[in-house]
């Protein structure tokens, strides 16, 4: 009730996006640490448009076993690409330009192994990722 106060009555913005992560196979097992794939985490833009223009910044929390487990992208491509053997839960807190727009949270577990994709040059990948809505409701 009290957001409600505080904000004037205001048209609502819908910005739909997409999380997740890609993923491709090595095809062995380094030898240095053992990693299999290198995998992309990931939030973008469903639609065609700059995320700069409402997304400042945001955070990825990885594995603690990661180096700097915490990575702070502040310009697009929001996104953090890494190598790794496992699957594992990725923090993903994103902070907009908007000051006076909570950051929002979301979580995405790194799948290596399915689902795969084919693409259109014939290289199979794995892409797992989620449709979402950031709703912002404008003061008028
Ligand atoms: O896999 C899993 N957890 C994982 C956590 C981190 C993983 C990883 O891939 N890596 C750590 C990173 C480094 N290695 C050396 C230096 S940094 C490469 S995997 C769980 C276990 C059961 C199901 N999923």
């Amino acid at each position: 009730m009290a957001e409600a106060v505080e904000r004037a009555k205001g048209k609502r913005v819908c910005k739909p996006i997409v999380y997740g992560n890609t993923a491709t196979p090595f095809g062995f097992k380094r030898e240095s640490d053992g990693h299999t794939h290198s995998w992309t985490v990931f939030i973008k833009p469903y639609h065609y448009e700059d995320p700069s223009v409402y997304i400042k910044k945001v955070q990825f929390k990885l594995h603690d076993s990661y180096a700097t487990p915490t990575r702070v992208i502040e310009k697009p491509p929001f996104e953090v690409t890494e190598t790794g053997w496992g699957e594992f839960e990725v923090q993903m807190r994103i902070y907009f330009v908007d000051s006076s727009e909570k950051p929002i949270t979301a979580f995405h577990y790194i799948r290596l192994f399915q689902p795969i994709v084919t693409l259109p040059s014939g290289v199979q990948q794995v892409v797992a990722e989620y449709y979402d809505e950031i709703v912002f409701q404008e003061p008028t």
